[in-house]
């Protein structure tokens, strides 16, 4: 049996793997996720992961104890190749050295990984231009098309990568990027914020009650402003957001009073519709056709896609030409969004 790719759940229990059971190990140490991938002679994973050559879903432990999790790994191989990403993994390269003997070898996620995922053709093999779906209960954004992206037109494009922060990086061709933006305010910041306003004990937890939430009820609204009129002369709709949380300033309320869904959905759009119109803004900037977003936290999340696609919507009248909003999931196709 060849080699099998392995994604490890990293959660709160120990990991012990041993050297018969793993050839290679790569780690991608991110500001608040670990990313793990191991390759095992004793597989037992899909033949379809096996053949596109990626993981099916990586999500692993945060990267907020790693320490500890470094003390409690069982796992003391030394002639496995062992590839590590992300800031973490040269922040954590002495750890992993003196506690277990690894050296690592490290690589910069961003954007050299990103980019060969991303020419890499297996990702948009099975990708039709057919397939349509209602995506709910969102009324404007209806239909999600497949798309093929035809590998001899990808450049240039912009790579949003929305981790704990959000980088963006205009790629000009195979090796040739440059990181051209980026902002504090990202997933990090949803987590992190939306623990704090709602007590939420995880992501998933925060993600689920922001679904459950209506952001007009702290959100002020265009329409809140305007009243009925008026508001079409500026090119926006009575329930484009005139100003997030705006609506608390005016009410006599605090925290408690409002419900932590509609705190978490707004908190949510908020953070979505920044990072769409700061990507929308540079691939003005500089006259790019398309933009992929990438990162966990959109990965995780339709919604905050979603929002940073009705940015493109509100604006299209702009630049019609922009194709804005092809998603990375990996190892599944990318995904346009189409206003209708
Ligand atoms: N299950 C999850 N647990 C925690 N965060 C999640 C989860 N799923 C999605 N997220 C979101 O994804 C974000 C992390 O994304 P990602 O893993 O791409 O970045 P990172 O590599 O940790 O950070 P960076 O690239 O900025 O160093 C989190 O901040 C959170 O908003
Ligand atoms: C620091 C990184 C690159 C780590 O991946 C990311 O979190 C990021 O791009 N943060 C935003 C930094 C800024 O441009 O303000």
């Amino acid at each position: 049996m060849g080699d099998g790719i392995q994604v490890a759940k990293l959660e709160e229990k120990e990991l012990r793997l041993s050297e018969d059971e793993v050839s290679h190990l790569a780690l991608d140490i991110g500001g608040s996720l670990i990313k793990m991938v191991y390759f095992s002679s004793s597989s037992s994973c899909s033949s379809d992961d096996q053949e596109n050559g990626f993981i099916r879903d990586g999500t692993n432990g945060s990267s907020g104890n790693l320490e500890y999790r470094i003390n409690s790994f069982g796992w003391s191989g030394t002639t496995v190749g062992k590839k590590t990403e992300g800031g973490g993994a040269f922040k954590f390269a002495d750890l992993f050295k003196e506690k277990l003997g690894i050296i690592l070898d490290k690589e910069i996620t961003l954007p050299p990984s990103l980019l060969k995922v991303i020419k890499h053709s297996s990702l948009w093999k099975n990708v039709s231009n057919e397939w349509q779906c209602t995506v709910k209960p969102l009324p404007i954004w209806t239909v999600k098309n497949y798309v093929q992206i035809d590998h001899k037109d990808l450049y240039p494009y912009l790579l949003v990568n929305v981790g704990s922060g959000v980088s963006m990086i205009k790629v000009d061709g195979d090796n040739e990027f440059e990181r051209v933006s980026g902002t504090s305010v990202g997933g990090g910041t949803f987590w992190g914020l939306g623990k704090l306003l709602t007590k939420c004990k995880s992501f998933d937890e925060l993600l689920e009650l922001s679904h459950q939430g209506n952001n007009r009820v702290i959100d002020m609204l265009v329409g809140d402003i305007y009243g009925g009129t008026g508001y079409s002369k500026i090119g926006l709709t009575s329930t484009t957001i005139a100003s997030s949380f705006g609506k608390a300033v005016s009410e006599n309320k605090e925290l408690e009073d409002y419900r932590t869904e509609d705190v978490a959905r707004s908190l949510l759009r908020m953070i979505s519709n920044n990072i769409g119109q700061i990507a929308y803004l540079n691939a003005l900037r500089f006259g790019l056709k398309r933009i992929f977003f990438g990162g966990f936290f959109i990965r995780q999340s339709d919604e905050a896609f979603h929002t940073i696609f009705l940015f493109r919507t509100t604006y299209s009248y702009l630049t019609p030409e922009l194709s804005f909003g092809f998603r990375l999931r990996l190892p599944s196709q990318a995904i346009k969004y189409t206003a209708t």
